[in-house]
Protein backbone atom coordinates (compact mmCIF):
# COMPACT_ATOMS: atom_id res chain seq x y z
CA UNK A 1 0.00 0.00 0.00
CA UNK A 2 2.73 2.20 0.64
CA UNK A 3 4.55 2.04 -2.51
CA UNK A 4 1.20 2.59 -4.39
CA UNK A 5 0.85 5.50 -2.48
CA UNK A 6 3.77 6.53 -2.84
CA UNK A 7 4.24 6.01 -6.88
CA UNK A 8 0.04 6.86 -7.44
CA UNK A 9 -0.82 8.88 -5.37
CA UNK A 10 1.41 11.66 -4.72
CA UNK A 11 0.90 15.42 -6.69
CA UNK A 12 3.45 17.77 -5.53
CA UNK A 13 1.77 20.53 -4.25
CA UNK A 14 3.21 23.33 -6.63
CA UNK A 15 2.07 21.21 -10.21
CA UNK A 16 -1.72 21.24 -8.23
CA UNK A 17 -3.45 23.92 -10.63
CA UNK A 18 -0.74 23.27 -13.76
CA UNK A 19 -3.72 21.35 -15.75
CA UNK A 20 -6.39 23.33 -15.54
CA UNK A 21 -7.35 27.63 -15.67
CA UNK A 22 -8.50 27.80 -11.92
CA UNK A 23 -6.76 26.64 -9.11
CA UNK A 24 -7.53 23.26 -7.64
CA UNK A 25 -6.73 21.87 -4.22
CA UNK A 26 -3.74 19.59 -4.34
CA UNK A 27 -4.50 16.15 -3.68
CA UNK A 28 -3.46 12.36 -5.01
CA UNK A 29 -2.78 11.76 -8.92
CA UNK A 30 -5.54 10.29 -9.97
CA UNK A 31 -5.67 7.40 -12.96
CA UNK A 32 -7.58 7.74 -16.30
CA UNK A 33 -11.26 6.96 -15.79
CA UNK A 34 -11.11 5.77 -12.35
CA UNK A 35 -9.15 9.13 -10.63
CA UNK A 36 -8.98 7.87 -7.45
CA UNK A 37 -10.76 4.74 -7.08
CA UNK A 38 -7.59 3.45 -5.12
CA UNK A 39 -7.63 6.17 -2.45
CA UNK A 40 -11.52 5.75 -1.56
CA UNK A 41 -11.51 1.80 -1.69
CA UNK A 42 -8.29 1.27 -0.06
CA UNK A 43 -7.06 3.63 2.16
CA UNK A 44 -10.75 5.06 3.53
CA UNK A 45 -11.73 1.72 4.12
CA UNK A 46 -10.42 1.43 7.34
CA UNK A 47 -10.77 4.52 9.74
CA UNK A 48 -11.34 6.96 7.53
CA UNK A 49 -10.63 10.18 9.58
CA UNK A 50 -7.23 8.56 10.49
CA UNK A 51 -6.70 8.00 6.38
CA UNK A 52 -7.83 11.35 5.21
CA UNK A 53 -5.17 12.92 8.28
CA UNK A 54 -2.02 11.09 6.88
CA UNK A 55 -3.79 12.59 3.48
CA UNK A 56 -3.26 15.86 4.51
CA UNK A 57 0.01 15.47 6.17
CA UNK A 58 1.23 14.98 2.54
CA UNK A 59 -1.34 17.60 1.27
CA UNK A 60 -2.06 20.41 3.51
CA UNK A 61 -5.06 21.28 5.02
CA UNK A 62 -6.72 21.20 2.22
CA UNK A 63 -7.41 18.87 -0.31
CA UNK A 64 -8.93 16.99 -3.26
CA UNK A 65 -9.72 13.91 -4.22
CA UNK A 66 -12.26 12.05 -6.91
CA UNK A 67 -13.05 9.02 -6.00
CA UNK A 68 -14.40 7.24 -9.31
CA UNK A 69 -16.57 9.03 -11.97
CA UNK A 70 -18.47 10.86 -9.31
CA UNK A 71 -18.21 14.39 -7.88
CA UNK A 72 -15.16 15.95 -6.52
CA UNK A 73 -14.19 15.52 -2.30
CA UNK A 74 -12.39 18.26 -0.71
CA UNK A 75 -10.90 17.57 2.31
CA UNK A 76 -10.32 20.32 5.18
CA UNK A 77 -8.20 19.92 7.77
CA UNK A 78 -7.67 23.09 10.10
CA UNK A 79 -9.28 24.95 12.16
CA UNK A 80 -9.15 28.07 9.44
CA UNK A 81 -10.11 25.89 7.05
CA UNK A 82 -13.22 24.64 8.74
CA UNK A 83 -13.95 28.85 9.67
CA UNK A 84 -14.64 29.19 6.28
CA UNK A 85 -16.58 26.31 5.77
CA UNK A 86 -18.92 26.40 8.46
CA UNK A 87 -19.09 30.10 9.21
CA UNK A 88 -18.38 32.04 6.22
CA UNK A 89 -19.43 29.84 3.64
CA UNK A 90 -22.77 28.64 5.82
CA UNK A 91 -25.19 29.54 3.63
CA UNK A 92 -23.59 27.68 0.49
CA UNK A 93 -22.85 24.51 2.30
CA UNK A 94 -25.78 23.51 4.20
CA UNK A 95 -26.52 20.73 1.86
CA UNK A 96 -25.01 17.27 2.88
CA UNK A 97 -23.99 14.88 -0.45
CA UNK A 98 -26.09 11.89 -0.11
CA UNK A 99 -24.30 8.52 -0.29
CA UNK A 100 -26.38 5.54 -2.98
CA UNK A 101 -26.82 3.63 0.20
CA UNK A 102 -28.63 6.25 1.72
CA UNK A 103 -31.96 6.54 -0.77
CA UNK A 104 -32.92 2.91 0.02
CA UNK A 105 -36.92 3.65 0.87
CA UNK A 106 -36.95 6.78 -0.29
CA UNK A 107 -34.67 7.19 3.10
CA UNK A 108 -32.55 10.24 1.96
CA UNK A 109 -35.24 12.36 0.35
CA UNK A 110 -37.40 12.91 3.84
CA UNK A 111 -34.23 12.77 6.44
CA UNK A 112 -33.54 15.63 8.27
CA UNK A 113 -29.63 14.57 7.96
CA UNK A 114 -29.90 14.21 4.38
CA UNK A 115 -32.58 16.92 2.91
CA UNK A 116 -31.16 20.02 1.73
CA UNK A 117 -31.75 23.07 4.21
CA UNK A 118 -34.00 24.63 1.42
CA UNK A 119 -36.44 21.76 1.78
CA UNK A 120 -39.20 22.92 3.38
CA UNK A 121 -39.46 19.01 5.16
CA UNK A 122 -35.96 20.00 6.64
CA UNK A 123 -37.06 22.71 7.85
CA UNK A 124 -40.44 21.33 9.85
CA UNK A 125 -38.03 18.44 10.83
CA UNK A 126 -35.37 21.02 12.37
CA UNK A 127 -38.00 23.29 14.07
CA UNK A 128 -39.81 19.91 15.63
CA UNK A 129 -36.22 18.81 17.20
CA UNK A 130 -36.02 22.88 18.25
CA UNK A 131 -39.16 22.96 20.48
CA UNK A 132 -37.77 19.20 22.05
CA UNK A 133 -34.21 19.47 22.20
CA UNK A 134 -33.19 23.28 21.87
CA UNK A 135 -35.87 25.47 23.47
CA UNK A 136 -35.99 26.15 26.76
CA UNK A 137 -39.30 25.32 27.56
CA UNK A 138 -38.29 21.90 25.46
CA UNK A 139 -35.15 21.20 27.85
CA UNK A 140 -37.12 22.32 30.76
CA UNK A 141 -40.13 19.72 30.12
CA UNK A 142 -37.79 17.21 29.09
CA UNK A 143 -35.59 17.22 32.30
CA UNK A 144 -37.41 14.56 34.29
CA UNK A 145 -37.15 12.35 31.76
CA UNK A 146 -32.86 12.66 31.11
CA UNK A 147 -33.12 12.51 35.25
CA UNK A 148 -35.15 9.23 35.38
CA UNK A 149 -33.10 7.92 32.87
CA UNK A 150 -29.79 8.30 34.23
CA UNK A 151 -30.87 7.61 37.70
CA UNK A 152 -32.45 4.17 36.74
CA UNK A 153 -28.35 3.61 34.94
CA UNK A 154 -27.05 4.46 38.42
CA UNK A 155 -29.83 1.13 40.13
CA UNK A 156 -28.71 -0.84 37.41
CA UNK A 157 -24.76 -0.58 37.93
CA UNK A 158 -25.37 -0.59 41.58
CA UNK A 159 -27.05 -3.53 41.54
CA UNK A 160 -24.21 -5.02 39.31
CA UNK A 161 -21.82 -4.10 42.08
CA UNK A 162 -18.86 -6.42 41.53
CA UNK A 163 -19.88 -7.69 38.18
CA UNK A 164 -17.88 -7.13 34.98
CA UNK A 165 -20.07 -4.45 32.85
CA UNK A 166 -20.40 -3.62 29.82
CA UNK A 167 -19.88 -0.04 29.78
CA UNK A 168 -21.47 1.47 26.58
CA UNK A 169 -24.07 -1.01 26.20
CA UNK A 170 -25.38 -0.08 29.90
CA UNK A 171 -25.16 3.56 28.48
CA UNK A 172 -26.98 3.04 25.14
CA UNK A 173 -30.27 1.40 27.03
CA UNK A 174 -30.09 4.61 29.17
CA UNK A 175 -29.63 7.12 26.31
CA UNK A 176 -31.78 5.53 23.76
CA UNK A 177 -34.56 4.96 26.09
CA UNK A 178 -34.24 8.54 27.27
CA UNK A 179 -34.76 10.00 23.33
CA UNK A 180 -37.86 7.57 23.00
CA UNK A 181 -39.20 8.94 26.27
CA UNK A 182 -39.20 12.35 24.40
CA UNK A 183 -40.43 11.38 21.19
CA UNK A 184 -42.84 9.03 22.16
CA UNK A 185 -42.97 8.49 25.95
CA UNK A 186 -42.23 4.80 25.62
CA UNK A 187 -38.63 2.82 26.18
CA UNK A 188 -37.33 1.53 23.29
CA UNK A 189 -34.50 -0.78 24.75
CA UNK A 190 -35.42 -3.26 27.33
CA UNK A 191 -32.74 -2.24 30.13
CA UNK A 192 -32.90 -5.02 32.38
CA UNK A 193 -29.57 -6.50 32.59
CA UNK A 194 -27.92 -4.73 28.99
CA UNK A 195 -24.35 -4.70 29.89
CA UNK A 196 -23.72 -7.19 32.26
CA UNK A 197 -21.27 -9.47 30.46
CA UNK A 198 -23.15 -12.66 28.97
CA UNK A 199 -26.24 -10.57 28.36
CA UNK A 200 -27.11 -10.76 24.28
CA UNK A 201 -27.35 -7.14 23.02
CA UNK A 202 -31.02 -6.32 21.86
CA UNK A 203 -31.57 -6.28 18.19
CA UNK A 204 -32.08 -3.02 18.06
CA UNK A 205 -28.43 -2.07 18.90
CA UNK A 206 -27.15 -4.14 15.93
CA UNK A 207 -29.70 -2.50 13.73
CA UNK A 208 -28.65 0.96 14.18
CA UNK A 209 -24.48 -0.31 14.19
CA UNK A 210 -25.11 -1.87 10.81
CA UNK A 211 -26.57 1.57 9.45
CA UNK A 212 -23.77 3.25 10.31
CA UNK A 213 -21.27 0.86 9.22
CA UNK A 214 -22.90 0.29 6.10
CA UNK A 215 -22.99 4.21 5.35
CA UNK A 216 -19.45 4.44 6.20
CA UNK A 217 -17.94 1.82 3.58
CA UNK A 218 -17.33 3.06 0.42
CA UNK A 219 -19.48 1.82 -1.97
CA UNK A 220 -19.18 0.97 -5.77
CA UNK A 221 -22.23 2.61 -6.45
CA UNK A 222 -21.07 6.05 -5.20
CA UNK A 223 -18.11 6.19 -7.25
CA UNK A 224 -19.30 4.98 -10.41
CA UNK A 225 -23.26 6.11 -10.21
CA UNK A 226 -23.82 4.55 -13.36
CA UNK A 227 -23.66 1.44 -11.56
CA UNK A 228 -26.07 2.28 -8.72
CA UNK A 229 -28.95 0.50 -10.00
CA UNK A 230 -26.72 -2.73 -10.06
CA UNK A 231 -25.98 -2.22 -6.43
CA UNK A 232 -22.85 -4.31 -6.68
CA UNK A 233 -22.03 -4.01 -3.14
CA UNK A 234 -25.36 -4.73 -2.03
CA UNK A 235 -25.26 -1.94 0.52
CA UNK A 236 -28.98 -0.46 -0.39
CA UNK A 237 -30.62 -4.01 0.08
CA UNK A 238 -28.81 -4.63 3.68
CA UNK A 239 -29.83 -0.78 4.23
CA UNK A 240 -33.40 -1.31 3.27
CA UNK A 241 -33.89 -3.98 5.44
CA UNK A 242 -32.38 -2.34 8.36
CA UNK A 243 -33.98 0.98 8.00
CA UNK A 244 -37.37 -1.58 7.46
CA UNK A 245 -36.99 -2.61 10.61
CA UNK A 246 -36.50 0.70 12.44
CA UNK A 247 -39.60 2.02 10.40
CA UNK A 248 -41.74 -0.79 11.29
CA UNK A 249 -40.50 -0.73 15.31
CA UNK A 250 -41.35 3.39 14.92
CA UNK A 251 -44.26 2.29 13.03
CA UNK A 252 -45.78 0.47 16.43
CA UNK A 253 -45.29 3.34 18.51
CA UNK A 254 -47.77 5.54 16.20
CA UNK A 255 -50.29 3.12 15.66
CA UNK A 256 -50.18 2.04 19.27
CA UNK A 257 -50.53 6.07 20.42
CA UNK A 258 -53.51 6.72 17.21
CA UNK A 259 -55.28 3.86 18.85
CA UNK A 260 -55.58 4.45 22.75
CA UNK A 261 -55.96 8.51 21.45
CA UNK A 262 -53.91 9.27 24.77
CA UNK A 263 -51.63 12.75 24.23
CA UNK A 264 -48.46 12.86 26.34
CA UNK A 265 -47.26 16.20 24.91
CA UNK A 266 -44.18 14.79 23.34
CA UNK A 267 -42.76 14.69 19.84
CA UNK A 268 -45.55 11.90 18.41
CA UNK A 269 -48.16 14.47 19.92
CA UNK A 270 -46.40 17.39 18.03
CA UNK A 271 -46.18 15.48 14.47
CA UNK A 272 -49.56 13.80 14.52
CA UNK A 273 -51.02 17.17 14.52
CA UNK A 274 -49.17 17.89 11.79
CA UNK A 275 -50.11 14.75 10.12
CA UNK A 276 -54.01 15.45 11.07
CA UNK A 277 -52.99 19.16 8.78
CA UNK A 278 -51.50 16.60 5.72
CA UNK A 279 -48.80 18.46 6.23
CA UNK A 280 -46.71 15.03 7.03
CA UNK A 281 -46.66 11.61 5.96
CA UNK A 282 -46.48 8.95 8.41
CA UNK A 283 -43.55 8.02 6.21
CA UNK A 284 -41.67 11.20 7.28
CA UNK A 285 -42.80 10.52 10.86
CA UNK A 286 -40.94 7.21 10.93
CA UNK A 287 -38.18 9.12 8.73
CA UNK A 288 -37.95 11.61 11.52
CA UNK A 289 -37.96 9.47 14.44
CA UNK A 290 -34.89 7.48 12.09
CA UNK A 291 -33.03 10.59 12.20
CA UNK A 292 -33.46 10.92 15.95
CA UNK A 293 -32.49 7.95 17.07
CA UNK A 294 -29.81 7.22 14.37
CA UNK A 295 -28.12 10.83 15.45
CA UNK A 296 -28.36 9.84 19.35
CA UNK A 297 -28.59 6.09 19.61
CA UNK A 298 -24.13 5.95 19.59
CA UNK A 299 -23.04 9.03 19.81
CA UNK A 300 -24.07 9.71 23.47
CA UNK A 301 -22.86 6.53 24.98
CA UNK A 302 -19.88 6.47 23.14
CA UNK A 303 -18.80 9.22 24.40
CA UNK A 304 -19.43 8.21 28.24
CA UNK A 305 -17.59 5.64 27.46
CA UNK A 306 -14.27 6.98 26.02
CA UNK A 307 -14.65 9.31 29.14
CA UNK A 308 -14.52 6.16 30.87
CA UNK A 309 -11.52 4.96 29.22
CA UNK A 310 -9.63 7.52 29.94
CA UNK A 311 -10.51 7.81 33.54
CA UNK A 312 -9.54 4.11 34.13
CA UNK A 313 -6.38 5.18 32.73
CA UNK A 314 -5.75 7.87 34.87
CA UNK A 315 -7.31 6.96 38.05
CA UNK A 316 -5.98 10.75 39.71
CA UNK A 317 -8.58 12.08 37.47
CA UNK A 318 -11.03 9.65 38.21
CA UNK A 319 -10.51 10.37 42.00
CA UNK A 320 -10.57 14.05 41.03
CA UNK A 321 -13.70 13.74 39.40
CA UNK A 322 -15.72 11.96 42.07
CA UNK A 323 -14.01 14.17 44.88
CA UNK A 324 -16.36 17.00 42.53
CA UNK A 325 -19.08 15.22 42.21
CA UNK A 326 -18.84 14.17 46.17
CA UNK A 327 -18.39 17.72 47.30
CA UNK A 328 -21.61 18.85 45.44
CA UNK A 329 -24.04 16.34 45.39
CA UNK A 330 -23.35 15.66 49.23
CA UNK A 331 -25.55 13.00 51.09
CA UNK A 332 -27.94 12.78 47.98
CA UNK A 333 -28.53 9.09 46.49
CA UNK A 334 -28.62 10.27 42.48
CA UNK A 335 -27.23 12.50 40.76
CA UNK A 336 -29.43 15.26 38.89
CA UNK A 337 -29.54 17.50 36.09
CA UNK A 338 -29.87 20.67 38.77
CA UNK A 339 -26.74 19.45 40.08
CA UNK A 340 -24.37 19.25 37.07
CA UNK A 341 -23.82 23.37 35.73
CA UNK A 342 -21.48 23.84 38.40
CA UNK A 343 -19.24 20.81 38.20
CA UNK A 344 -16.14 22.33 35.99
CA UNK A 345 -14.15 19.42 36.20
CA UNK A 346 -16.88 17.08 35.00
CA UNK A 347 -17.83 19.77 32.17
CA UNK A 348 -13.64 19.97 30.92
CA UNK A 349 -13.84 15.75 31.05
CA UNK A 350 -16.49 16.17 28.53
CA UNK A 351 -14.85 18.80 26.55
CA UNK A 352 -11.60 16.98 26.51
CA UNK A 353 -13.32 13.55 25.58
CA UNK A 354 -14.97 14.74 22.69
CA UNK A 355 -11.90 16.98 21.49
CA UNK A 356 -10.01 13.69 21.31
CA UNK A 357 -12.57 11.41 20.51
CA UNK A 358 -15.55 13.52 18.43
CA UNK A 359 -18.79 11.25 18.10
CA UNK A 360 -18.65 11.99 14.38
CA UNK A 361 -15.39 12.32 13.45
CA UNK A 362 -16.13 13.49 9.53
CA UNK A 363 -18.96 16.06 9.44
CA UNK A 364 -19.79 16.07 5.90
CA UNK A 365 -21.00 19.44 3.74
CA UNK A 366 -22.33 19.92 -0.10
CA UNK A 367 -21.59 22.72 -1.88
CA UNK A 368 -24.92 24.49 -3.15
CA UNK A 369 -24.38 28.11 -4.66
CA UNK A 370 -21.84 29.47 -7.18
CA UNK A 371 -19.30 31.53 -6.24
CA UNK A 372 -18.06 29.85 -3.34
CA UNK A 373 -14.49 29.23 -2.99
CA UNK A 374 -12.21 27.79 0.56
CA UNK A 375 -8.70 28.13 0.68
CA UNK A 376 -8.73 30.73 -2.09
CA UNK A 377 -9.75 27.44 -4.57
CA UNK A 378 -13.01 27.74 -6.22
CA UNK A 379 -15.61 25.18 -5.98
CA UNK A 380 -18.26 23.49 -8.13
CA UNK A 381 -21.62 23.31 -7.27
CA UNK A 382 -21.53 19.49 -6.02
CA UNK A 383 -18.09 18.71 -4.47
CA UNK A 384 -18.88 17.23 -1.51
CA UNK A 385 -16.60 18.83 1.45
CA UNK A 386 -15.28 16.75 4.28
CA UNK A 387 -14.66 18.68 7.23
CA UNK A 388 -12.21 16.13 9.31
CA UNK A 389 -13.28 17.60 13.15
CA UNK A 390 -11.04 14.50 14.47
CA UNK A 391 -7.69 15.59 13.41
CA UNK A 392 -8.70 19.23 14.06
CA UNK A 393 -9.10 18.53 17.75
CA UNK A 394 -5.69 17.07 17.26
CA UNK A 395 -3.96 20.04 15.70
CA UNK A 396 -0.71 20.71 16.86
CA UNK A 397 -0.84 24.63 15.89
CA UNK A 398 -3.82 25.00 17.74
CA UNK A 399 -3.56 22.40 20.57
CA UNK A 400 0.15 23.33 20.96
CA UNK A 401 0.64 21.30 24.44
CA UNK A 402 0.79 17.45 24.22
CA UNK A 403 -2.52 17.52 21.75
CA UNK A 404 -2.48 13.10 22.00
CA UNK A 405 -2.89 13.18 25.80
CA UNK A 406 -6.20 13.22 27.82
CA UNK A 407 -6.04 16.67 30.18
CA UNK A 408 -9.08 18.06 31.12
CA UNK A 409 -7.32 20.58 33.03
CA UNK A 410 -7.05 22.44 29.46
CA UNK A 411 -10.34 23.12 29.44
CA UNK A 412 -10.09 24.65 33.06
CA UNK A 413 -9.72 28.22 33.39
CA UNK A 414 -6.44 29.18 33.30
CA UNK A 415 -5.80 25.81 32.29
CA UNK A 416 -3.55 27.05 29.21
CA UNK A 417 -3.25 25.30 25.98
CA UNK A 418 -5.31 26.75 23.15
CA UNK A 419 -8.55 26.57 24.59
CA UNK A 420 -7.32 28.78 28.05
CA UNK A 421 -11.24 27.46 29.33
CA UNK A 422 -12.64 29.97 26.37
CA UNK A 423 -13.57 27.24 24.05
CA UNK A 424 -17.58 26.18 24.45
CA UNK A 425 -19.61 23.69 21.71
CA UNK A 426 -20.77 27.35 20.31
CA UNK A 427 -17.45 28.96 20.58
CA UNK A 428 -16.06 31.32 18.07
CA UNK A 429 -12.93 29.06 17.60
CA UNK A 430 -13.18 26.68 15.08
CA UNK A 431 -10.30 24.60 16.81
CA UNK A 432 -13.07 22.54 18.77
CA UNK A 433 -15.85 22.23 16.85
CA UNK A 434 -17.64 18.50 17.77
CA UNK A 435 -21.03 19.28 17.10
CA UNK A 436 -20.42 21.00 14.08
CA UNK A 437 -21.43 24.49 12.86
CA UNK A 438 -24.01 26.44 11.20
CA UNK A 439 -27.60 25.63 10.57
CA UNK A 440 -26.95 21.76 10.38
CA UNK A 441 -24.93 22.08 13.41
CA UNK A 442 -26.14 18.82 15.24
CA UNK A 443 -29.86 19.48 16.94
CA UNK A 444 -28.66 17.12 19.79
CA UNK A 445 -26.54 19.31 21.47
CA UNK A 446 -28.27 20.42 24.04
CA UNK A 447 -29.28 17.04 24.91
CA UNK A 448 -26.20 15.64 24.73
CA UNK A 449 -24.19 18.55 26.89
CA UNK A 450 -26.59 17.66 29.55
CA UNK A 451 -27.06 14.11 29.29
CA UNK A 452 -23.57 13.17 28.16
CA UNK A 453 -22.08 15.08 31.79
CA UNK A 454 -25.28 13.49 34.19
CA UNK A 455 -24.73 9.94 33.01
CA UNK A 456 -21.22 10.05 33.44
CA UNK A 457 -21.20 11.90 37.10
CA UNK A 458 -24.46 9.19 37.97
CA UNK A 459 -22.23 6.55 36.89
CA UNK A 460 -19.42 7.93 39.58
CA UNK A 461 -21.69 8.80 42.16
CA UNK A 462 -20.76 6.31 44.86
CA UNK A 463 -18.92 3.74 42.60
CA UNK A 464 -16.05 2.89 42.18
CA UNK A 465 -14.80 1.77 39.22
CA UNK A 466 -11.56 -0.73 38.42
CA UNK A 467 -10.81 -3.12 35.82
CA UNK A 468 -11.79 -6.68 35.74
CA UNK A 469 -9.43 -9.44 36.64
CA UNK A 470 -9.23 -12.11 33.60
CA UNK A 471 -6.16 -13.39 33.31
CA UNK A 472 -4.55 -11.55 36.47
CA UNK A 473 -5.23 -8.00 37.68
CA UNK A 474 -5.87 -5.84 34.45
CA UNK A 475 -3.12 -3.13 34.65
CA UNK A 476 -4.61 0.94 33.09
CA UNK A 477 -2.49 0.34 30.64
CA UNK A 478 -4.38 -2.15 28.99
CA UNK A 479 -7.25 -0.46 28.65
CA UNK A 480 -7.36 -0.39 25.01
CA UNK A 481 -7.61 2.75 23.33
CA UNK A 482 -7.91 2.15 19.67
CA UNK A 483 -10.48 3.47 17.97
CA UNK A 484 -13.23 2.18 15.20
CA UNK A 485 -14.99 4.20 12.77
CA UNK A 486 -18.04 4.28 10.74
CA UNK A 487 -20.02 6.83 10.53
CA UNK A 488 -19.64 7.35 15.04
CA UNK A 489 -15.88 6.93 16.27
CA UNK A 490 -15.96 3.68 18.50
CA UNK A 491 -13.51 2.02 20.55
CA UNK A 492 -12.01 -1.00 18.31
CA UNK A 493 -12.68 -3.18 21.73
CA UNK A 494 -15.77 -2.74 23.62
CA UNK A 495 -14.74 -1.13 27.48
CA UNK A 496 -15.11 -3.31 30.53
CA UNK A 497 -15.10 -2.36 33.80
CA UNK A 498 -16.50 -3.62 37.52
CA UNK A 499 -18.87 -1.09 39.07
CA UNK A 500 -18.46 -1.20 42.94
CA UNK A 501 -20.74 0.22 44.92
CA UNK A 502 -20.00 2.23 47.90
CA UNK A 503 -22.93 2.95 49.25
C1 LIG B 1 -22.12 13.49 21.93
C2 LIG B 1 -23.17 13.58 21.20
C3 LIG B 1 -23.24 14.07 19.78
C4 LIG B 1 -22.27 14.54 18.93
C5 LIG B 1 -20.77 14.75 19.23
C6 LIG B 1 -22.91 14.88 17.67
C7 LIG B 1 -22.24 15.42 16.57
C8 LIG B 1 -22.87 15.78 15.39
C9 LIG B 1 -22.20 16.41 14.26
C10 LIG B 1 -20.71 16.78 14.19
C11 LIG B 1 -23.13 16.60 13.29
C12 LIG B 1 -22.89 17.26 11.91
C13 LIG B 1 -22.97 18.77 12.14
C14 LIG B 1 -22.60 19.63 10.96
O1 LIG B 1 -22.60 19.17 9.81
O2 LIG B 1 -22.30 20.83 11.19
C15 LIG B 1 -24.40 16.08 13.78
C16 LIG B 1 -25.58 16.10 13.07
C17 LIG B 1 -26.77 15.57 13.54
N1 LIG B 1 -27.01 15.07 14.81
FE1 LIG B 1 -25.65 14.92 16.32
N2 LIG B 1 -24.23 14.57 17.76
C18 LIG B 1 -24.50 14.10 19.03
C19 LIG B 1 -25.72 13.74 19.55
C20 LIG B 1 -26.91 13.80 18.87
C21 LIG B 1 -28.21 13.55 19.44
C22 LIG B 1 -28.44 13.25 20.92
C23 LIG B 1 -29.13 13.67 18.44
C24 LIG B 1 -30.64 13.53 18.47
C25 LIG B 1 -31.37 13.66 19.50
C26 LIG B 1 -28.41 14.00 17.24
C27 LIG B 1 -28.99 14.17 15.99
C28 LIG B 1 -28.32 14.65 14.88
C29 LIG B 1 -28.96 14.88 13.59
C30 LIG B 1 -30.42 14.54 13.22
C31 LIG B 1 -27.99 15.47 12.76
C32 LIG B 1 -28.19 15.92 11.30
C33 LIG B 1 -28.73 17.36 11.35
C34 LIG B 1 -28.88 18.03 9.99
O3 LIG B 1 -28.23 17.63 9.05
O4 LIG B 1 -29.67 18.99 9.88
N3 LIG B 1 -27.07 14.08 17.53
N4 LIG B 1 -24.21 15.59 15.06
Amino acid sequence: IHVARTLLLRRPRKQASSRSSSPVPPGPIGLPIINNAFTFFVLLRHNPHRALARLAETYGPIFTFRPGMTCTFVVLSSPSMAREALAENEAALASRFVPDSVRALAYGAGSMAFLPSSDPLWKHHRVTAGVFLTSGRGLAATRPVRDRHARRLAVRLRGCSGRTVKVGEAVFAAANNAISNILFSEDVVDDGLLGVQGVRRPAFMDVVAALFEEWAKPNVSDAFPFLAPLDLFGSRRRTSRNLARLYELFHGFVERRVASGERHGDVLDAVLERHAKSQLTRSDIAKLFTDMFIGASETTNITVEWAMAHLLRHPAKMEKLRAEITAKVGPKDFVEEADIGDLPYLDAVVKETLRLHPAVPVATREVAMHGVSLGGFPMAIGTCVLINLWAIGRDPAAWPDQPEAFMPERFMAGGGGAAAGALGFRGSDFAYRPFGAGRRMCPGLDFAARFVPLVLASMLHRMEWRLPETEGVMGKEDVDLSDHCTLVLKLARPLVAVPEYTA
